[in-house]
């Protein structure tokens, strides 16, 4: 499992010398910062006839978080642990009630050439998530640390309870992309793929072509949604698929959309290294050498 947490090493005897070059655990950042956690003990020395000193003992608390390539985002029963387990070998719990899923389960999407990515099955998101409803934060944390996302919505829509609104398939995805924006602005800039499930529905092909239509001019079917649930900016998805985890439909064309979507990321970053790696090396030759290397350079 691609699972990452703050890796922390306790840096035992006679820390002193070490700590101040070493951040507090609020300042850690990235993976791979080290953290001086607890102080190790002064060793033994003739005044104290050689008994080494107690070091200092502490609770920490980790937060986990979850990395994975992509996460599925979605609302209840949208059938985001059914897809995981049509393109993985993952065994995710599947059931017709809301919250099947509460915890993140990782499966690992295999290619002809071996290559392997893996894919966050989260707990279903709920309107009102970004102010903690339905343990929103515990789950929409989890969406931050995945590369991408995979948005999964019902193409029948979808009614949490009798007494909650019945949302379209249109109006999941809209909610879906506001309850990440209000979490955290910059969410919905995270390439992403949606996933338009349950075509073996009657209707589905109909309400395909009613949800397509929507996308292409989400600005003039805001009136469905409450004003405040309106997203900022649209997000463009890389791909719309539809698909049926139940009977497979689909499932062999969203493996290539999701490996189209991750490779040209992956040569993006490539591509900007090598850029980086360059203006470094130029920066660092002197104006008046850069010319030495081409073969007219000596002309
Ligand atoms: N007809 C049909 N039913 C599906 C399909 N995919 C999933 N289901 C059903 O939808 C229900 C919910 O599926 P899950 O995969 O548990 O949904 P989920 O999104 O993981 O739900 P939570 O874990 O509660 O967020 C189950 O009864 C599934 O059998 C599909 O393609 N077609
Ligand atoms: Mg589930």
């Amino acid at each position: 499992m691609m699972l990452s947490a703050l890796r922390m090493r306790v840096l035992g005897v006679n820390s002193t010398d070490y700590s101040s070059s070493i951040p507090s655990i609020g300042e850690l950042n990235t993976e791979g910062d080290r953290v001086l956690v607890a102080r190790g003990g002064q060793g033994g020395s003739y005044h104290s006839e050689f008994l080494p000193s107690k070091g200092q003992t502490r609770q920490i608390r980790l937060d986990l978080k979850l990395i994975a390539d992509l996460g599925l985002v979605g609302f209840p029963n949208a059938g985001k642990s059914s897809l995981l387990t049509a393109l993985s070998h993952a065994k995710p719990q599947i059931a017709s009630y809301a919250f099947t899923t509460l915890r993140p389960e990782i499966g690992k999407v295999m290619y002809e050439d071996h290559k392997q990515i893996s894919v966050a099955d989260l707990p279903g998101l709920i309107e009102g998530a970004h102010m903690n409803r339905g343990m929103g934060h515990q789950f929409l944390k989890h969406v931050e640390r995945t590369r991408q996302l995979l948005f999964v919505v019902d193409v029948c829509g979808f009614q949490l309870a009798s007494k909650t609104p019945f949302r379209s398939a249109f109006e999941a995805v809209q909610l879906l992309i506001k309850e990440l924006e209000l979490y955290k602005e910059d969410l919905p800039c995270k390439p992403a793929v949606l996933v338009v499930n349950k075509m073996d529905l009657p209707d589905a092909e109909d309400k395909l072509t009613e949800l397509q239509e929507q996308l292409l001019n989400p600005h003039e079917f805001s009136h469905l949604l409450p004003d405040d649930m309106v997203p900022k900016n649209n997000m463009v998805f890389r791909h719309v698929v539809p698909i049926s985890a139940a009977t497979g439909f689909g499932i062999a064309h969203l493996k290539t959309c999701i490996r189209q979507s991750l490779d040209k990321d992956a040569s993006m970053a490539t591509e900007s290294l090598h850029c980086d790696r360059l203006q470094a090396l130029r920066g660092a030759v002197p104006a008046k050498n850069t010319l030495t290397w081409g073969p007219t350079a000596s002309v």
